[in-house]
C-alpha cells in the first residue's frame, strides 16, 4: 500500500487525478471504477480540466459505478446517476453507453443486484477503482456488518450514514433508507484500488481501515489484502496514523 500525504483538499484531488489521468493515457479503453461523495468531486473537476485542454481521452473509457440510492429517480438531484452526470460525465467525451450505474429505481432487488453483476462481469472487471471512505469505514454502501458481502447488493443505509447524507438533502425524512451497491468481491477484484480521503471527520475511519484488525465492522479494512492500493489523502484524514 503506497500512501500520499496531501497538503489540502486541492492537492488530494489533483495527485488522485493524476493516477486517473495516468491510467486512461497507459490503457485508453480501461474500465475505471468511480465513486460519488463530496471527496473525489475535485478530481473529476480536475480531469475535466485536462480534458479541455486536450490532454486526456475518454472516447475508449468504460465506467461502473459503486452504488446508488433505491427509489431515487435518475433526475433527482440527489441520484448518483444525477451526480455522475453533473460533475464528471457532461464536461469529458465519455460515451454514455460506456457508463453504468446501478438502475434505483427498479424495486426488484434481486433482479437489479443480478442485472448488474452482469454488467461488472461484461465490462471485463475493473482497472481502476476510486473509492472515498464513509465516517463510519464505508466503502461505496457496502456498510458495517457480520460479514462482507461479495456481490452488488441492497443495503439498509446505518443511521450514521443516514445523517452523515443528510447534509445533501431538505429533510433528513427524504434521505432513503436503502441503496444498491457493488459488494466487496467487485471492488477487491479491481486491478488497482485509489482509496481518497479529506478532513478530520474521517481520520477515525482512516486508522481503522489501514491499521486496524480486517473486519466486516470495517468494511474499509478489507483493504489491507489489495496488493495494489494507493491512499491519497490530506494530514488531518491521516492525522491518526504514524507514516
Ligand atoms: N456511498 C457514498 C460513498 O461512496 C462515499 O465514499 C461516502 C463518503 O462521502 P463523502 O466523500 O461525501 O464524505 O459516502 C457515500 O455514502
Amino acid at each position: 500500500m503506497r500512501i500520499y500525504v496531501a497538503k489540502d483538499y486541492h492537492d488530494m484531488s489533483r495527485k488522485a487525478a493524476n493516477i486517473v489521468s495516468a491510467q486512461v493515457i497507459m490503457k485508453p479503453n480501461c474500465v475505471l471504477g468511480l465513486a460519488t461523495g463530496s471527496t473525489p468531486e475535485g478530481i473529476y473537476a480536475q480531469l475535466i480540466d485536462w480534458y479541455n485542454k486536450g490532454d486526456i481521452d475518454f472516447s475508449s473509457v468504460k465506467s461502473v459505478n459503486l452504488d446508488e440510492y433505491k427509489g431515487l429517480p435518475r433526475e433527482s438531484d440527489q441520484s448518483y446517476y444525477y451526480y455522475m452526470n453533473e460533475h464528471f460525465f457532461k464536461g469529458i467525451n465519455i460515451r454514455p453507453e460506456n457508463t453504468h450505474i446501478p438502475n434505483g429505481m427498479e424495486p426488484d432487488s434481486e433482479k437489479e443486484c443480478a442485472r448488474y453483476n452482469r454488467v461488472i462481469e461484461s465490462v471485463g472487471g475493473i482497472d481502476l477503482q476510486i473509492l472515498g471512505i464513509g465516517a463510519n469505514g464505508h466503502i461505496g454502501f457496502n456498510e458495517p456488518g457480520e460479514a462482507f458481502e461479495k456481490e452488488t447488493h441492497c443495503v439498509a443505509l446505518t443511521e450514521s450514514t443516514i445523517e452523515a447524507n443528510s447534509r445533501f438533502f431538505e429533510n433528513r425524512d427524504d434521505v432513503p433508507r436503502y441503496a444498491y451497491s457493488m459488494g466487496i468481491k467487485s471492488i477487491m477484484q479491481a486491478k488497482k484500488i485509489l482509496l481518497v480521503a479529506s478532513g478530520a471527520g474521517k481520520a477515525d475511519a482512516m486508522y481503522a481501515a489501514l491499521c486496524g484488525p480486517i473486519t466486516p465492522a470495517v468494511p474499509a479494512s478489507i483493504l489491507q489484502l489489495h496488493n495494489d492500493v494507493t491512499v491519497v489523502a490530506d494530514g488531518a484524514a491521516l492525522s491518526k496514523i504514524q507514516l
